[in-house]
């Protein structure tokens, strides 16, 4: 068994609640969107088929017990949620990040999936499945990334009916599309609407080149 991979680094978690933590990313190839402010284009179509027991073997010799699954789309492969249950089972905390327009329930109910509710500047809204708001578990997070103002109240209203659930305690994040919308901003609506939501900045563009790869 094989899936196609981009990339596996080991760096610093720059985005969810996680953000801070040493963490080993596997960026698998593959998007079914194309988000107007994808900073990941590359992984788009580079890559190449790598054995599930290769990939394990190189995460496990960063030693380092968070693990993300990105992309690219990582629920686009069949073969992501054997990746994910193998990683689990060896004791390792697993991220799914995923752009919410596939199914989140074909993965572990064991690992945290980070769910992207695309916004309409992106111009990917249309493709968000919204059933994944009742598939959430307690520890998965929801994700808008914001680049106008319009993109703030339609996330506002995705927080709204996330918060009506009953049962639901999943973390709500809103970041700004980088160099697009200033962070400043962002927060002043957040505070001036008393929203219950976590203010995102990509932590590796700060620590980094904000271009730079494989961090
Ligand atoms: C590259 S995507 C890979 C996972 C999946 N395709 C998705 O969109 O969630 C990882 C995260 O980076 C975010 N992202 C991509 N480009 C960005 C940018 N220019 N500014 C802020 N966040 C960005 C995406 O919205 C997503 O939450
Ligand atoms: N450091 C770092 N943290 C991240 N969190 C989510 C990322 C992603 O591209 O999915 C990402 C990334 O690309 N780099
Ligand atoms: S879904 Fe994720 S990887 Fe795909 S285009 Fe959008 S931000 Fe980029
Ligand atoms: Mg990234």
């Amino acid at each position: 068994m094989a899936l196609r991979v981009n990339e596996i680094f080991h760096s610093i978690q720059g985005e969810s609640g996680y953000a801070g933590w040493p963490c080993v990313f596997v960026r698998l190839t593959g998007c079914n969107l194309r988000c107007s402010y994808c900073d990941t284009r590359y992984a788009y179509d580079e890559g190449d088929f790598v054995t599930l027991r290769e990939i394990i073997g190189r995460v496990r010799r960063f030693d380092c017990p968070l693990v993300e699954i990105t992309g690219g789309e990582p629920l686009l492969q069949p073969e992501t949620p054997e990746l994910v249950a193998e990683l689990l089972d060896l004791g390792h905390t697993v991220l799914v990040e995923t752009n919410g327009s596939m199914d989140i329930s074909v993965v572990d109910r064991r690992c945290v999936k980070i769910v992207d509710f695309k916004c309409p500047s992106s111009g990917e809204s249309d493709a968000n499945d919204m059933e994944n708001l009742e598939r959430l578990g307690s520890r998965d997070e929801i994700k808008c990334v914001i680049g106008t103002r319009e993109d703030y109240e339609f996330a506002r209203e995705i927080e709204r009916l996330a918060a009506e659930r009953a049962g639901t305690g999943s973390t709500v994040c809103f970041s700004p599309v980088f160099g697009k919308l200033e962070p400043r901003e962002l927060a002043e609506w957040i505070l001036a609407d008393r929203l219950r939501v976590r203010l995102g900045l990509q932590l590796h563009k700060i620590i980094w080149e904000p271009d730079t790869r494989g961090v």
